[in-house]
């Protein structure tokens, strides 16, 4: 579980984006390796098919796509039962909704119910707390930690408050181009306490 934290414009969403090989977001310097293999050069699905996951802060709005329809494609190429990943993050009762028209919050958690029916190895998961109440926070987080059981997780977000439902195991500031102050969860009380600019 591996957080990074960082001020609203660090490049938190870039770098994940980077990652997962989205285009316009390309890799200038360093490579993505994924379980040791170099996947820099390699288009989202084929990333995708090697199990890497990615969870948009802002997730694409498809217009005329059912949620269960989503979520039943996804899983017909993973083999996981739709039913079972819209119950770990109650969305059961947003199946038959579009996509496009679900609020903010539901699509977060919607967005990350097409994640973990991916079955991803690696998850990258953008601003899991932006957006939702403090009682779909803990639905977000029993999500994570289901699936923290079987990928590694990297979370980015600016306000840690997910923290509370997923401890992490280490945190890093990303701040002016670099990863600074890597740590324990200290360094988001450390966050909280000082700010980011002072902090680096
Ligand atoms: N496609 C793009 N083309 C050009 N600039 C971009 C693009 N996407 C993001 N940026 C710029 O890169 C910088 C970093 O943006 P990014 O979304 O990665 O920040 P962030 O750390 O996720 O911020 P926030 O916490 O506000 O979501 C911003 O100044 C943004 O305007």
């Amino acid at each position: 579980m591996f957080y990074i934290l960082g001020p609203n414009g660090a490049g938190k969403s870039s770098l994940l984006k980077a990652v997962m090989g989205i285009p316009g977001y390309n890799v200038v310097g360093g490579r993505v390796l994924l379980n040791g293999e170099d996947v820099t050069g390699l288009k989202p699905c084929d990333r995708a098919a090697r199990g890497l996951a990615l969870a948009f802060q802002t997730p694409p709005r498809l217009q005329g796509v059912k949620v269960g329809t989503l979520l039943r494609h996804i899983c017909r190429k993973s083999g996981c039962d739709p039913h079972e990943v819209a119950k770990v993050v109650e969305v059961e009762h947003l199946l038959d909704r579009e996509v496009g028209k679900l609020s903010g919050g539901e699509g977060k958690r919607v967005e990350l119910a097409t994640v973990i029916a991916q079955r991803p190895k690696v998850a990258l998961v953008d601003e899991p707390d932006s957006g939702v109440d403090v009682e779909s926070l803990a639905v977000v987080g029993r999500g994570l930690r289901a699936l923290a059981e079987t990928a590694a997780l990297l979370v980015v977000t600016h306000s840690a408050h997910i923290a509370r439902h997923l401890p992490p195991t280490r945190v890093c500031v990303l701040h002016g181009g670099g990863l600074r102050r890597c740590g324990g969860r200290e360094v988001i009380e450390e966050v909280f306490s000082y700010g980011f600019s002072k902090l680096v």
